[in-house]
């Protein structure tokens, strides 16, 4: 059994020891709060959580909880970090961001690997989340120098001017299913706009938060710019409710949004939600049918159905309705599930027993409500014995479903396509438009006409034509509805990490009363 206890000066050792790891291999003994530019242990703590390698059913970490003083210590420190950090120009906030994304670059595999250990997602999987995490990095550096405000003028030659200025200590929140990125694609856009970030990474999920902290270091940011308490709910609450934290920026699911949302309004803190989803995907006859299959492949089976914005309720055009489903299996049966850390690997297992127990209730209950187990949706034992323990089940396609059962209208995040059957367009879209969500939404035709149509006309944050699941960071993300508000990527992030000053300046005499 291989011990790792990297130190944050050691990242080349970390990165010759982590590519030559294997699954069942890794055990993490460092402190996991990052604090000051340094790895610490939380000041106090409110209980302990335990972290798992999902392939195996091993105990990688048992973290302590922080607790309120090792909160409080965390947004003391970055408020120092911030007093430096804010005043720092759009360019040589640049530079720090740009040396880091250039050091996740270089260090992409053995991260990606880190993150395979922890969530469980295959590597080939993991390495394009850390693309799109260096990505998002670059993208927000390159907007740095370039925010700017306005000049207005005013009669008799005064004028006003508004300055974008940073909010101060922000908080970010995580979920397991993006460890990597979704630590990425927070603190990019909040530290580009002069802001400190504190982040708190799932319980599930503590690694990799780590090793984006470390990276944030040796760029060049000061110490405390980006800090990292572990933790779950009480945790979170801690920070959520501490008077210093500006912001909120949370990732997760619906009801943890609402709780987070009714903390943050005691405060008058501005909050972004990017919470579940049950998205629809809507498959004309006059789509290219291979694409289409594609499409709802991975729309339902990337990172093993753990993937908010998934297109779980497939709705195909009765006339191609048999044709997909035979295409749809035939790809189906063809998914390698197994050891995530093998190349040729495409699904790996569910992040935790619970979930997995969780997802196998939902096919359950669809069978009982009447729809056909078309294929999968079983536990799955690999033969590798070192898996034996790991958390695994066969992607499963659910046919003869309607739109009243549980498996349609609730978030598996798991690997479960439900197949529905529609005549037309307008039937289709008050059917895909009636949900509580409103993440994303994906339509596959050839008619252009018809695919801006109902891109239009769809109730969701991103409408995807002729793909699915595709995440440019140039592009904004997030939610209509339950699903939440605010976004992340695109320019529009700016706004939600930065608040407008306006300036008044009187050119003439002040007229008395
Ligand atoms: N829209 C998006 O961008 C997006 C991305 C990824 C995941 N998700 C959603 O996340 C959910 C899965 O993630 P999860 O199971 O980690 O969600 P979750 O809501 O259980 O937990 C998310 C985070 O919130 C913390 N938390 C839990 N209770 C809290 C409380 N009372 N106060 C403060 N923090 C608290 C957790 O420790 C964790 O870090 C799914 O619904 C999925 O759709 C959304
Ligand atoms: N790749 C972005 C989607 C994150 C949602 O779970």
């Amino acid at each position: 059994m291989f011990l790792c206890a990297v130190r944050p000066r050691q990242a080349s050792l970390f990165r010759s020891v982590v590519a030559a790891m294997s699954t069942g291999t890794f055990v993490l003994l460092q402190p996991l709060n990052y604090r000051g530019g340094v790895r610490v242990e939380p000041a106090d703590s409110c209980g302990t959580e335990k972290a798992f390698e999902p392939a195996t059913g091993r105990v990688i970490a048992t973290l302590q909880c922080s607790g309120e003083k090792e909160v409080d210590l965390a947004v003391k420190n970055s408020m120092l970090a911030f007093k430096s950090w804010s005043q720092k120009s759009g360019m040589e906030r640049a530079q720090v961001l740009l040396e880091a994304a250039r050091m996740i670059k270089e260090q992409k595999d053995a991260i990606a690997t880190m993150e395979t250990i922890n969530n469980g997602k295959s590597v080939f999987e993991a390495r394009q989340d850390v693309d799109t995490s260096w990505q998002c990095l670059e993208y927000y550096a390159g907007l740095a120098a370039s925010m700017a405000g306005e000049h207005i003028q005013l009669p008799g030659g005064s004028f006003g001017y508004t300055r974008r200025e940073p909010l101060g200590v922000c908080v970010g929140i995580g979920a397991w299913n993006y460890p990597f990125q979704i630590a990425c694609w927070k603190s990019a856009p909040a530290l580009a706009c002069g802001n400190a970030m504190i982040f708190k990474p799932s319980p599930f999920t503590p690694v990799s938060a780590l090793l984006l902290a470390e990276i944030y270091t040796k760029a060049g940011a000061p110490p405390g710019l980006f800090n990292v308490v572990q933790g779950g709910a009480a945790t979170g609450q801690f920070l959520c409710q501490h008077p210093d934290v500006a912001k909120v920026s949370f990732t997760g699911s619906v009801p943890t949004g609402a709780k987070i949302m009714e903390m943050s309004a005691k405060g008058i803190k501005p909050v972004t939600l990017e919470l579940g989803g049950k998205s629809p995907l809507i498959i004309f006859e006059d789509c290219t049918l291979e694409n289409a299959v594609k499409g709802a492949m991975v729309a339902n089976f990337l990172s093993q159905g753990q993937v908010c914005c998934n297109g779980t309720r497939v709705f195909v055009q009765k006339t191609i309705l048999d044709k997909f489903i035979k295409e749809v299996v035939e790809q189906t049966e063809k998914i390698k599930i197994g050891d995530p850390l093998l190349e040729d690997t495409r699904m790996g297992p569910l992040i935790n027993e619970p979930h997995l127990e969780r997802v196998l209730g939902f096919i359950k209950s669809a069978k009982k409500q009447g729809a056909t187990v078309l294929y999968g949706g079983k536990p799955y034992v690999p033969t590798d014995p070192k898996l034996k323990h790991g958390f695994y089940m066969t992607p499963c396609i659910l046919t003869d479903c309607t739109d009243d059962m549980t498996c349609v209208r609730e978030e598996i995040f798991g690997p479960v396509m439900s197949i529905l059957s529609f005549e037309n367009e307008e039937e289709v879209l008050e059917r895909a438009n009636d949900t509580i969500y409103g993440l994303a939404a994906g339509v596959f035709t050839r008619n252009i006409q018809r695919a801006h149509r109902v891109a239009a006309q769809l109730q969701v944050g991103t409408c995807y034509i002729n793909n699915y699941n595709v995440s440019p960071v140039e592009l904004p993300f997030g939610g209509y509805k339950k699903s939440g508000f605010g976004r992340e990527n695109g320019r529009v992030t700016i706004e939600y990490y930065s608040q407008l000053k306006t300036v008044y300046v009187e050119m003439g005499d002040v007229e008395s009363f």
